[in-house]
């Protein structure tokens, strides 16, 4: 787009405070280092960990609360679950910091966002325990998202791309796989203390994660498929809703992205977390530490 070009009021909608529409958050009021957790509640389990909260927002399953460590300012902001929010958020965040409010136009300086989802997902791989801790060193979309934009991937993503097509064998028409790497510059600060693979997203709980309640599934084999799948060094180590939207969305904006997961299910050993709330504690606190260094 051009970056003289006025974004009209139906595409960039501001409330009567002047504040992006689903989350009711003005420019000044977001720090440019964001955590994004998919349970509201989740929002104010971080923002405990803050030595001041500067000010907070809720609109919808969106919440936002804004604030420091130290003299680190962070915000926190729930998604709520599935890539569809995943779309309104990135943009809004990106709508904050690149877009004038004022004059509806691109900014000729744009500032490039660090955005850490602390989430819960399900483990794949049955050396990975309930309560343990995993870094997405990739996003794999089984959701439909990305596929709306425009974007290009690597050489070395199109390869474990056509492996992962090569291997799991998905019904036509069911979804179109993307993938796309978490941000180095993050990732290579969560190590000590994290696991490592690629993080299946899925446009749903149950049947898109395999699992069988009632319903009966078109891909009985999704998990024994996903837990054989290896290319070179690349294992497929967990399941969720949100993190490919989020790195396929990094990419298309031009932001840095890393998730990281407590475990709550593992699928293989069919184990449930006994105690999920401190397990995701425990990864906030660890993870704050570094998150408030960057
Ligand atoms: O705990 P959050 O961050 O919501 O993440 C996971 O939990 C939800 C499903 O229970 C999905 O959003 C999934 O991605
Ligand atoms: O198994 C799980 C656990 C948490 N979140 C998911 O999406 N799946």
């Amino acid at each position: 787009m051009n970056v003289t070009q006025r974004i009209p009021e139906s595409e960039m909608i501001l409330n009567s405070r002047g504040a992006v529409y689903h989350l009711d958050v003005r420019p000044e009021e977001l720090a440019h280092t964001i955590i994004t957790v998919g349970d509201p509640d989740r929002v104010q389990q971080v923002s405990r960990h803050f030595d001041k909260v500067e000010a907070t927002f809720q609109h919808r399953e969106f919440v936002t609360h804004t604030g420091y460590i130290g003299s680190k300012r962070l915000s926190v902001v729930s998604t709520g679950i599935g890539t569809d929010n995943i779309d309104i958020v990135l943009n809004e965040l990106d709508a904050l910091v690149n877009i004038d409010f004022n004059d509806r136009t691109i900014k000729q300086d744009l500032t490039r966002l660090q955005i850490i989802r602390l989430g819960t997902s399900g483990a794949l791989n049955e050396n990975i325990p309930v309560d343990a801790f995993v870094v997405s060193s990739h996003g794999l979309g089984l959701d439909n998202l990305l596929p709306w934009y425009a974007f290009e991937n690597t050489a070395e993503e199109r390869a474990l791309l056509n492996a992962f097509r090569e291997q799991v064998s998905l019904q036509p028409g069911s979804c179109n796989p993307y993938l796309v790497t978490a941000a180095q510059s993050l990732a290579s600060r969560f190590t000590t203390g994290y696991h490592a693979g690629i993080t299946v997203t899925c446009p749903g709980f149950y049947a898109p994660q395999g699992r069988a309640l009632r319903g009966r599934l078109s891909h009985p084999q999704l998990l024994e498929q996903l837990t054989a799948f290896h290319h070179q060094t690349d294992r497929i180590t967990n399941f969720e809703m949100e993190t490919a939207g989020i790195y396929g969305m990094g990419r298309v904006l031009d932001h840095d992205c890393l998730s990281i997961s407590t475990i709550v299910a593992n699928r293989i050993r069919q184990e449930f977390s006994k105690d999920a709330g401190a397990a995701i504690d425990r990864m906030i606190t660890q993870s704050l530490e570094i998150i408030s260094q960057l």
